[in-house]
């Protein structure tokens, strides 16, 4: 981590004194607002978005840029999968990684303290920069989520809209109620340090998974009839599930794919436009979750295999009803 602006290996242990996965609060925090007193506004080839192709915080950020249609309005760099003791590098050279095509940096750590010389915290993904003010915007995931989803509108193609009014509350208390068990809980049981912590976190997984696997048999997704800022924050994590978190998060209780609904239910998200494009799988494997040591083979899914759920009532994808 970086400590006043300076790089440090000896870093802070992640657990806490019960062995429990502790994640540290990210510290840039300020908004893109489509409003005329805002420091950040919205406008095109102004911000850009750095992603790790393994992480699924990066990747929801990722993924929402790409379905509301920012392609062309907010540019992306992706780093090496492959983190080593100079945290997140910049190598132009490998497969599906990119330069830093904005600051020009080696590491993501030296666009942090472009960002800020004083920084003092983690170097995490994603990173949402500022070109004019040569700043970091934010780098908490849901929050790049949030405001690609509701301050572009007058930018980029016509994207979904995937936080409609009206089903802001709902989408909101999914959102958390998803986090901390599933998106985060698979964290807990993998960092766990001690047995109790491991186990109340994979109780979590796993009664958390039960219970969407249930919602998921009469709805199409999470909050209904409409592909909303809820599934696109669980996709990352369930697309990860049973070639990551199952064996090297010991996420083992049963496979994702062995849910009658929640199975499905990822591969129609995975078939939906816009999706497909995002998911890199030897980032997330081989250089990702299983850096370093020898990749699972398993288990050999096939997410393009026909849904069905398209049967469920959808709703009508020009129209935002409330529900
Ligand atoms: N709360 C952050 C978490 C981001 C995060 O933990 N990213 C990981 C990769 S999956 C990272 O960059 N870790 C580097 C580190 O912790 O040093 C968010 O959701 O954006």
């Amino acid at each position: 981590m970086l400590v006043d602006g300076e790089w440090k290996t000896d870093i802070e242990p992640y657990t806490d004194e019960s062995g429990a996965f502790d994640r540290t609060e990210t510290s840039f925090r300020d908004w893109i607002q489509d409003s005329p007193e805002s420091r950040f506004q919205p406008a095109t080839d102004r911000y850009h978005l750095y992603i790790a192709r393994n992480c699924p915080w990066a990747h929801g950020a990722a993924l929402v840029r790409q379905l509301a249609g920012l392609t062309d309005v907010v540019s992306m760099d992706i780093v090496d999968p492959w983190r080593e003791d100079d945290g997140w590098e910049f190598t132009p050279e490998k497969e599906g990684c990119t330069p830093d095509t904005v600051n020009g940096c080696t590491y993501l750590r030296d666009v942090y303290v472009a960002g800020d010389p004083e920084y003092t915290g983690r170097v995490t993904v994603p990173v949402l920069w500022d070109r004019k003010h040569e700043t970091i915007v934010n780098n908490e995931s849901i929050e790049i989520m949030q405001m690609f989803a509701t301050e572009f509108g007058d930018y980029g193609d016509e994207g979904r809209d995937l936080y409609p009014d009206g089903y802001r509350d709902e989408i909101d208390r999914i959102i958390d109620s998803i986090y901390d068990s599933i998106n985060n809980g698979v964290y807990r049981a993998g960092f766990a340090e001690s047995q109790a912590a491991y186990n109340e976190a994979v109780t979590d997984v796993f009664d958390a998974l039960d219970h969407w696997n249930e919602v998921l048999a009469d709805q199409r997704y999470l909050a209904g009839d409409r592909l909303t800022l809820a599934d696109v924050r669980l996709f990352p994590t369930l697309i990860r599930f049973d070639e990551c978190y199952h064996t090297a998060f010991k996420c083992n209780k049963q496979y994702l794919h062995q849910y009658d609904n929640l199975w499905p239910y990822l591969r129609d998200l995975y078939q939906t436009p816009g999706f497909v494009e995002t998911v890199r799988m030897e980032h997330i494997k081989d250089d990702g979750y299983y850096q370093g040591v020898i990749t699972p083979i398993g288990p050999g899914l096939d997410y393009e295999q026909p849904h069905k759920r398209d049967e469920l009532p959808t709703a009508d994808e020009t129209t935002a009803q409330t529900p």
